[in-house]
């Protein structure tokens, strides 16, 4: 349905951020009611949430900014059991030690994001472990399992795939969607929570919270979904060649997550400004008609907003003034990745290509040898020609630290300790 009146669909829709609805009229209407209480949940599967994540707390944030009130759910319950949807095999399971910490650690990031307090439109941090963790088998299996369908549950997408390739799915697993159907029901009884959002791999585990409030004689819930991010190549967001864009600073720097977005392709801009950062839509549009190389002025300031979202005004500025030092002046900047080597190891000498394959810039001698021969590679900007050439600590420059660069956007800094 396009034509939302409520100023939150509306926002959502025109920014890019919906996939399915489950009653778009009626959620619109109660939107326009008054304030509503929306929740996404996000399991603590590591100690980080990353770029893919994002879009999600960036829906709530959407729904704080119009007038509503937003939850964010950490699952520190549903991550001792672990969610199927989607994965052809089944989780690691996590020690509740390790559970605990990537709950605090993921939790920082929200705050930059969301504001929390006890106003009726300040956001709230809740985990489902507060009552998933206390439930007693056999009254949950009465009051609440007697209104599952395993028929109907046995049909979802999620979990379809598993089962249609004769997988294993253990009964373990298959109770994740019954816990998350519970959930829904939970905060709508706590805080009258009517809508819970999510990427769409998670339709199935909504939509199961949306029949058992209404099997149980509860109020209407509505589910949302945004499209899963893939970049124009068909990559899912998330994921680069060399792990996930993480949101916490210690796994991923600033100024990595600037360059992530820097490099973003033409297909993608507008897309991403819509989605990344908070900038009008009028303001896009123009941005979005840049041809040509002026595209490139697109592109950094969807690195600097969608920086500043995450990481705050001040690192996104810094960061940007690194990239134009680094890649305009071809001057070296402080704040360049660093790996740090022994100084020992380089006292006795490095071979140049694994000093590559060390700080990441090469999969292995191999690949290193290749980049030499087209000329990819550098040592504090000097071509490598000799494959065979060692660092030593001669080699360091008076930062005395040594710039290894692969192509012209890959810098890493050596750093001996
Ligand atoms: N690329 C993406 N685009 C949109 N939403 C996403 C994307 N990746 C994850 N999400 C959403 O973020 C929320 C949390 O996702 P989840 O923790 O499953 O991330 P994940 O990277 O898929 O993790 P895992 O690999 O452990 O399944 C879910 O609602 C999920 O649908
Ligand atoms: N299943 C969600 C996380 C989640 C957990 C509990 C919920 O109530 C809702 C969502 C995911 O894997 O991303």
């Amino acid at each position: 349905m396009s034509g939302f009146k409520s100023d939150f669909l509306r926002t959502l829709d025109e920014r890019g951020f919906i996939h399915q609805i489950s009653d778009p009229e009626g959620l619109d209407a109660a939107c326009m009611k008054g304030p509503i209480t929306a929740y996404v949940g996000y399991d603590a599967t590591a100690t980080s949430i990353h770029i893919g994540n994002l879009i999600t707390v960036t829906m709530l944030y959407w729904l704080q900014e119009t007038g509503h009130r937003p939850i964010s759910l950490m699952g520190g319950g549903t991550s001792m059991v672990g969610d199927p949807s989607f994965r052809d095999d089944q989780r690691k399971l996590l020690s509740p030690e390790t559970i605990a910490a990537n709950i605090e650690s993921i939790k920082k990031v929200y705050s930059r994001i969301l504001r929390y307090g006890d106003g009726p439109t300040d956001a709230i941090m809740a985990n489902n472990a507060d009552w998933l963790m206390k439930l007693n088998y056999v009254e949950f299996l009465r009051d609440v399992g007697r209104f599952f369908s395993v028929n109907r549950m046995l049909s979802f997408d999620s979990v379809k795939l598993r089962l249609d390739r004769e997988q294993s799915l253990s009964f373990l697993e298959f109770n994740y969607m019954i816990m998350q159907g519970y959930d829904f029901v939970e905060l709508n009884r706590r805080y009258g929570t009517i809508l819970q959002m999510g990427g769409s791999d998670q339709w199935g585990n909504i939509v199961n919270g949306v029949d058992l409030s209404h099997r149980m004689g509860g109020p209407q819930l509505y589910a949302l979904t945004t499209p899963l991010l893939t970049t124009s190549s068909g990559q899912k967001m998330g994921k680069t060649a060399n792990g996930a864009v993480w949101l916490n600073g210690d796994l991923f720097s600033p100024y990595d997550f600037w360059q992530y977005f820097r490099n973003t392709e033409d297909a993608d801009v507008v897309r991403f400004l819509k989605i990344f950062t908070r900038l009008p839509l009028t303001e896009i549009a123009r941005l979005g008609a840049l041809g040509g190389a002026e595209i490139n002025e697109a592109k950094k300031i969807l690195a600097t907003e969608a920086t500043a979202v995450v990481h705050g005004r001040e690192a996104a500025e810094a960061a940007a003034e690194t990239a134009r030092l680094t890649f305009e002046e071809g001057v070296h900047a402080d704040d360049l990745p660093t790996v740090e080597v022994p100084r020992a190891e380089l006292e006795a000498g490095v071979g140049v290509l694994t000093a590559f394959v060390q700080a990441g810039l090469a999969a292995s001698n191999g690949d290193a040898r290749r980049s030499a021969q087209g000329g990819g590679l550098k040592v504090n900007d000097r071509t490598v020609t000799d494959p065979k050439e060692m660092l030593t600590l001669q080699s360091l420059n008076d930062d005395g630290v040594i710039k290894l660069s692969l192509g012209k956007k890959k810098h890493i800094l050596l750093k001996p300790v």
